[in-house]
């Protein structure tokens, strides 16, 4: 192993990450590596990793190389593998612009959910990263609930590649602590688990949402959630922009800050948001050996 590991930290709108630049995908990460590097005491904290590997050296990436030079090999804190993650890919793309590997402008990113378009906007404007998150699909079957002590609501169930459940609620502090994992039902909507967003209105297209992250826990931020939310907004606000024919944009509010959502008439939906590297330096070979023997 080698005994030099450097690692970054970043955020999107408080979604933090620790990042781990690995080109040649020459660092084993197991589960149990990524959750020591997440955890918040003994590591360095963040609620996922996002290992920075060129497309062509992954084998979950190979195929996508000619269309994206840099594959994020996401994990959530608990180690699990998640299939997108919309602040990380925004981070990601900030990490490759703070190393000198892209510039401003359009880059695209494999994923597991697919290649992203990210726009990094000139720092004069902003500096804010937007990216192309794809569409967001219904998945049908029952009616879900989502339930926090004796208070229930019905849930529409949405997938952005990676799958949530958003209720609309009457005050976001119903949600409770959200240590755990809100029940839902039926048991079969997500066998794999689910990310649950509780939202209430702000204004016009404007909302505010708390999230339990499957695999992280109650984060700060959540883009795929923020997606959920803004398509499930409109949709019950009678403003699908499929039927409209015109974009529909909503503002949504995190505990840790602000996106912008735009779903176009074909679906397609962006966010935009800031992203942000924070710090920069080098695991302990020791510490990692015995976190990852
Ligand atoms: N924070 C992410 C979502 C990360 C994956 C999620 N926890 C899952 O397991 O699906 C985002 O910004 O989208």
């Amino acid at each position: 192993m080698s005994t030099r590991i450097a690692f970054l930290k970043g955020h999107g709108t408080e979604n933090d990450f620790v990042i781990v630049p690995d080109p040649d995908n020459a660092i084993e990460l197991p589960p149990a590596a990524v959750a020591a590097l997440c955890d918040r005491r003994a590591g360095i904290g963040g609620d996922g990793v996002l290992h920075v590997v060129r497309s062509a050296a992954h084998p979950e990436a190979r195929q996508l190389a000619p269309e994206a030079e840099w594959f994020m090999d996401y994990r959530n804190g608990d180690g699990s593998i998640a299939e997108m993650c919309g602040n990380g890919v925004r981070v990601f793309a900030r990490y490759l612009q703070h190393a000198g590997l892209v510039g401003e402008g359009d880059l695209a990113v494999a994923t597991r959910g697919g290649v992203k378009t990210v726009h990094i906007a000139k720092a004069e404007a902003g500096g804010d990263v937007t990216v192309g998150m794809g569409k967001a699909f219904f998945p049908e079957g029952d009616d879900v609930t989502v339930s926090v002590a004796d208070r229930q609501w019905p849930a529409l169930n949405v997938n952005m590649g990676n799958p949530h459940a958003v209720a609309f609620v009457d005050d976001l502090a119903h949600a409770g602590t959200l240590y755990d994992p809100p029940p839902f039902s039926p048991a079969s909507a997500y066998p794999d688990g689910v990310n649950v967003e509780f939202v209430v209105d702000r204004g016009p297209r404007h909302v505010a949402m708390r999230v339990h992250e499957r695999g992280a826990g109650e984060t700060r931020s959540c883009g795929t959630g923020a997606c959920a939310v803004a398509v499930a907004a409109a949709r019950r606000d009678g403003a699908d922009p499929a039927a409209t024919g015109a974009p529909v944009t909503y503002t949504v509010d995190l505990p840790g800050g602000r996106l912008v959502i735009t779903e176009r008439p074909d679906g397609e939906i962006e966010m935009t948001g800031p992203a942000v590297i924070v710090a920069e330096g080098e695991i302990d070979a020791e510490w990692f050996e015995t976190v990852n023997p």
